[in-house]
């Protein structure tokens, strides 16, 4: 029987940086998967292909150039699902061809089949074609995902009614789309095909979505997709849905409306991939949507030598902060010194138009009783913005009264999930307003919207800290300067 330092079940995000990190502390590695190739949820149902989709949908239907040429403007008329599916699959075969080069050059081995415990030490592991093999560990990390929530009253035939993982199976562009569930992955697949001019209709049981973004920029949101067509139904809970004799599929609302389309996408929440874990072997036990406890610190479970990260574990499922739960249960099960976590992590929705975000929202400063002021900048009085024909996005910027600290930032529009990064860097350097106010920006550049969005917080702010007295320069310094700019050529 072969024995490995860490077994790591899953090859996703988590499973893949804990076992590069173990490797690299000189410690023998297996990652167990069960699909066919590495990679995980992560890059082969959820976020890469996601993403291409998206970047292929946005590039072919030349939606970024539309401010300029008119709502009309195509880069290729007809748009089907094998231009979408040609782009998804060079960009996964390159994921994952990059993700085998690294486990070889780091040692990490990988078996092929499905992980099952036999005890708090070893695993059985069945192939493909039925065998099994048991292998033992000091430490297991478990780091399985999650798969689609599939309710028994929904018909999925995964070509009509899809969820998430059969939708990029075999990408193909309806006629029109019902999205079932106004989560993150239920807002992006429906702006990605209304940004195709799919007519599409989302449907969420709750009055209000994604409440964890600050609610002034979902209105923007909500406005940008309304204004171009997008029916939103909040407050409406599907009772069933059927398909009708044309193939078609219908959904039922509770008050008995009906809404027919030619693609239905349900996505109403996903399930902790734990049910064919053998739990009950090693003494892990799932909650009931298959999640996992850990001590967030650590990523233990309740069984000291077996750690859980990623999606597994709930909130804030995100491959970027699974990555990182990963990478600290393996430094955790080898003592190996931890980073402290730093206090915020950005969150991004690759909606069109993007949303950003990092810190408090405004509901959360105000549930807090923190006196606050608010700086807001519109992408379109950047310059930036202008050359790229922009012609919505907005940047909300929350400061302390009290202390002038940064306390959150919030961004809808193009390049939402890039510009947020700036903000995370201030917001955990603990820094104030002030850096934005005074250092200079590149310009023109969309980043120019945080100076902008400062200073209009900026000038509605008591002045606590005064402003740089001027100071007459002695002759000299203004000599030496004009001599500097002159060598530059200004
Ligand atoms: C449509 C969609 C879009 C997304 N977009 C983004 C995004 O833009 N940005 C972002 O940060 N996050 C995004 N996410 C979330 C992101 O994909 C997840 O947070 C991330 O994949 C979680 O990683 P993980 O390591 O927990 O495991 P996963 O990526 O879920 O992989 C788990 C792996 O474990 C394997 N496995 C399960 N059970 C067993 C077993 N018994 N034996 C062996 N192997 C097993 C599975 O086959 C799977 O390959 C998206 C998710 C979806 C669904
Ligand atoms: N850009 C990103 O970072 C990104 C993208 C996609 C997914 N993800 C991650 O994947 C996870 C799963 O996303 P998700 O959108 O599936 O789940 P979710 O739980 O975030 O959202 C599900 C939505 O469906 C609604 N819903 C629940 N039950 C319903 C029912 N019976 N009928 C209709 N609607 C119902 C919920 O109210 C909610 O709005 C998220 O937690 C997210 O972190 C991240």
């Amino acid at each position: 029987m072969e024995h490995f330092d860490l077994v790591v079940i899953g090859s996703g995000p988590a499973g893949r940086r804990a076992a590069i990190q173990a490797a690299k502390l000189g410690k023998s590695v297996m990652v167990i998967e069960r699909r066919q190739r590495v990679g995980g949820v992560s890059v082969h149902t959820g976020t890469i292909p996601s993403k291409t989709l998206r970047e292929t949908v946005l590039n072919l239907s030349g939606w970024r150039e539309r401010g300029f040429y008119g709502l009309s403007y195509r880069v290729k008329k007809d748009i089907e699902g094998k231009d979408l599916g040609a782009r998804l699959n060079k960009t996964l075969d390159y994921e994952v061809e990059v993700l085998e080069h690294q486990f070889a050059r780091n040692g990490v081995e990988t078996m092929s089949g499905n992980a099952r415990f036999r005890d708090d030490h070893h695993i059985v592991v069945t192939d493909l074609n039925g065998e099994t093999q048991t292998i033992s560990f000091d430490f297991a990390v478990i780091a399985v995902g999650t798969t689609p929530y599939r309710p028994g009253n929904i018909p999925f035939d995964d070509h009509t009614i899809v969820d998430s993982d059969s939708l990029v199976a075999e990408p193909r562009v309806p006629r029109s789309l019902t999205v079932v569930g106004a989560g993150v992955i239920g807002i992006e697949y429906a702006t990605i095909f209304s940004a195709l001019d799919v007519p599409v209709t989302l449907i969420e049981p709750r009055d209000t979505y994604l409440d964890f973004i600050d609610r002034e920029i979902i209105e923007e949101f909500s406005h940008d997709l309304r204004k171009r067509g997008m029916t939103i139904r909040l407050g409406a809970k599907v009772d069933r849905v059927e398909k009708d004799a044309q193939g078609w599929a219908i959904a039922i609302l509770t008050d008995g409306r009906q809404i027919r389309s030619d693609m239905l996408l349900y996505a109403a929440g996903r399930m902790g991939a734990t049910m064919d874990l053998g739990l009950e072997a090693c003494g892990v036990v799932p909650d009931e949507r298959g999640r996992l406890k850990v001590d967030p610190a650590t990523f233990q479970t309740e069984v000291r030598n077996i750690y859980a990260a990623g999606d597994v574990i709930g909130f804030p499922s995100l491959a970027s902060t699974s990555m990182e739960q990963g990478r600290i249960a393996a430094l955790h099960a080898f003592g190996a010194s931890m980073p402290p976590a730093p206090e915020f992590f950005p969150y991004g929705i690759y909606a069109v138009p993007e949303i950003s975000t990092v810190g408090l929202t405004e509901q959360q400063v105000r549930a807090q009783n923190i006196p606050y002021e608010c700086g807001v900048a519109r992408f379109r009085e950047t310059s930036r913005g202008h050359i790229m024909g922009l012609q919505s996005g907005m940047m909300k910027m929350i400061v302390s009264l009290e202390t002038r600290k940064l306390l959150g930032v919030h961004i809808v529009g193009e390049g939402a999930t890039e510009l947020i990064h700036i903000g995370q860097a201030v917001l955990n350097l603990g820094a104030t307003l002030d850096y934005f106010v005074e250092n200079t920006f590149n310009y023109p550049t969309l980043a120019e919207a945080y100076k902008i969005a400062a200073l209009d917080a900026w000038n509605r702010m008591p002045r606590t800290k005064p402003i740089a007295p001027i100071v007459e320069e002695p002759e000299i310094q203004v000599t030496r300067r004009k001599a500097r700019a002159g060598q530059a050529g200004a």
